[in-house]
């Protein structure tokens, strides 16, 4: 099954085009990375796949239906690249992570316990169960970044998708998170990630898009590592128990 479907994507910014006619699918149980330069476009791809930027022309289906149908936002989770900066709303880690749930609540359902359940274990499994009573806006960086990605696992997603995950995140977590993703992904889950540089994800990565001046210029294998991408090849990941990941950050 197709999970993303972009056909013909162009989107433009103030009359600027930044994507130029894309085509771009994930299937079910894939990991895709998107990859490119700074300012390429590949936010703008996983963002208008999303429907949270608008295409100026071309379609875009997910999980096969057309996305202006589509209703299922419980199915995806999404990681943006920050945790909007700036909202001045104080939350708990708690509170932000169970903002995770809305999609998945049901009028009239009880459901309290399993939404507190699925926190608990999302915000377990990024090694933040500790911090979930603090603010949010006293957590480091990559520990923000860290709560983002439990809030989408807590809705328990099919698709998840993450814009630059790991972007300033020290190495020891980057490769923590990637092996949230490997559990992920393993149990069937669909991943499409923005990435600048791959580092511990690259061996989960099925597929790479490589994107160029607002054009897919590589879709297939992950492309030849260059210089000090060429770490790449030589990381393995292997499967361990949840227990351990969280030991890892
Ligand atoms: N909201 C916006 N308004 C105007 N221009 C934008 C906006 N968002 C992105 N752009 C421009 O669109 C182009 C593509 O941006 P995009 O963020 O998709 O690139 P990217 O490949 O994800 O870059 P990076 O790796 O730096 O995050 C850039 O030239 C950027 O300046």
């Amino acid at each position: 099954m197709t999970v993303v479907h972009i056909r013909d994507g162009v989107v433009a910014y103030g009359g600027r085009p930044v994507l130029h006619g894309v085509e771009a699918r994930v299937e079910a149980g894939e990991t895709v990375a998107v990859l490119g330069a700074n300012g390429s476009g590949k936010s703008t791809l996983v963002r208008a796949a999303l429907g949270l930027v608008p295409l100026q022309r071309g379609e875009i289906s997910l999980f096969g239906t057309p996305l202006r149908r589509f209703r299922d936002w419980g199915r995806v989770g999404y990681v943006p690249q920050r945790l909007g900066a700036g909202s001045g709303v104080p939350a708990t880690v708690r509170e932000v992570v169970s903002a995770g749930r809305l999609a998945r609540r049901r009028l009239g359902r009880p459901g309290r316990a399993a939404d507190r359940d699925a926190v608990t274990a999302a915000l377990e499994s990024v090694g933040l169960a500790a911090r979930a009573g603090d603010q949010v806006d006293t957590l480091s960086g990559g520990q923000q970044q860290r709560v983002l990605i439990a809030r989408a696992l807590a809705g328990g997603p099919d698709l998840l998708v993450l814009d630059e995950p790991t972007a300033g995140v020290d190495a020891g977590s980057q490769t923590a998170f990637a092996e949230v993703l490997h559990i992920f992904g393993a149990a069937g889950g669909t991943i499409l990630l923005v990435a600048h540089e791959l580092g511990p994800l690259a061996p989960l990565v099925d597929r790479a898009i490589v994107v160029h001046d607002g054009r897919i210029v590589h879709d297939g294998d992950l492309p030849e590592p260059v210089g000090h991408h060429a770490a790449f090849h030589h990381e393995h990941l292997h499967p361990h128990a949840p227990e351990e990941t969280k030991s890892l950050w």
